[in-house]
């Protein structure tokens, strides 16, 4: 059955908003595993716009749920993983001006570099997964540097899912859709798991989820907001119940 990972950066950027104390990440990591979530993710970043170090260490040591940590392939963010010990860890690409993630992490142009990474990791018992666009020199490199899981992301889908007014029929939609089914099978070709992530929301998750060998959707920024109006249990359980749904047509 189809897992899904809550991300909740953007529970903390309302926080940060105010620089303050509420609402606080671990009562929301609480709330979302009550609502049916398989796990939490957090992107502590290197300009820590939302996700503080304080957050992280908060989230193992209170609550119960599985943790993916995403982070930058760097010294100092491998140093925080490896001391953190979260179930995954997932490098991401970042740039300090961007709004978030523009793109997926170029595995190809720095294989040396980050299968030293992944060891690292891997050392400590750290499952670690790439977040990848659909593309297969990408799915190539990341077995060969060794990660167990690629995300694929789902940001080119969910664009031209709004671009085209909500038509899951269109051609540039499907187009993309297939993007993600094809790197999906060879990243189960691979001997990997196919998780994916960015953008996905309650309009435009049910193509996703229906993905033959999907195993993990991450998503964040679209539970946060409709949590705001119906709380984050119920917020998650909705995901949950389209999620199952799509793989049960
Ligand atoms: C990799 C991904 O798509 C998200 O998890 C990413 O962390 C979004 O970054 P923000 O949470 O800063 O928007
Ligand atoms: N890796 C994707 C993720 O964790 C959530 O991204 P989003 O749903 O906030 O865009």
């Amino acid at each position: 059955m189809i897992e899904l990972g809550v991300n909740i950066d953007h529970v903390a950027t309302v926080r940060e908003a105010r620089k303050g104390h509420e609402p606080d990440p671990v009562w929301a990591a609480v709330e979302a595993h009550l609502g049916g979530a398989d796990g939490i993710t957090v992107h502590l970043r290197e300009d820590r716009r939302h996700i503080q170090d304080r957050d992280v260490r908060r989230l193992r040591e209170l609550t119960h749920i599985k943790l993916n940590l995403e982070m930058a392939a760097t010294d100092e963010m491998v140093g925080i993983a490896c001391q953190l010990k979260p179930e995954m860890a997932m490098l991401v690409p970042e740039g300090r001006h961007e709004i978030t993630t523009e793109g997926g992490l170029d595995v190809a142009g720095q294989e040396a570099r980050l299968r030293e990474v992944v060891a690292r990791l891997a050392h400590e018992g750290i499952v670690t997964s790439v977040f990848i666009d659909a593309e297969l020199p990408q799915v190539e490199a990341a077995a060969r540097i060794g990660v167990r899981v690629c995300e694929i992301h789902t940001g080119p889908y969910a664009h031209a899912f709004y671009s085209r007014g909500r038509d899951a029929e269109s051609p540039s939609v499907l187009a993309e859709l297939d993007k993600i089914r094809i790197a999906g099978a060879a990243i189960r070709a691979a001997g990997m798991r196919f998780n994916a992530g960015h953008a996905l929301n309650y309009f435009n998750v049910q193509p996703v989820a229906a993905l033959p060998g999907i195993r993990e959707l991450h998503i964040g920024h679209a539970i946060v907001s409709r949590a705001i109006f119906v709380g984050m249990r119920d917020a998650v359980a909705e995901m949950k119940r389209l999620m199952r749904e799509a793989q049960c047509q």
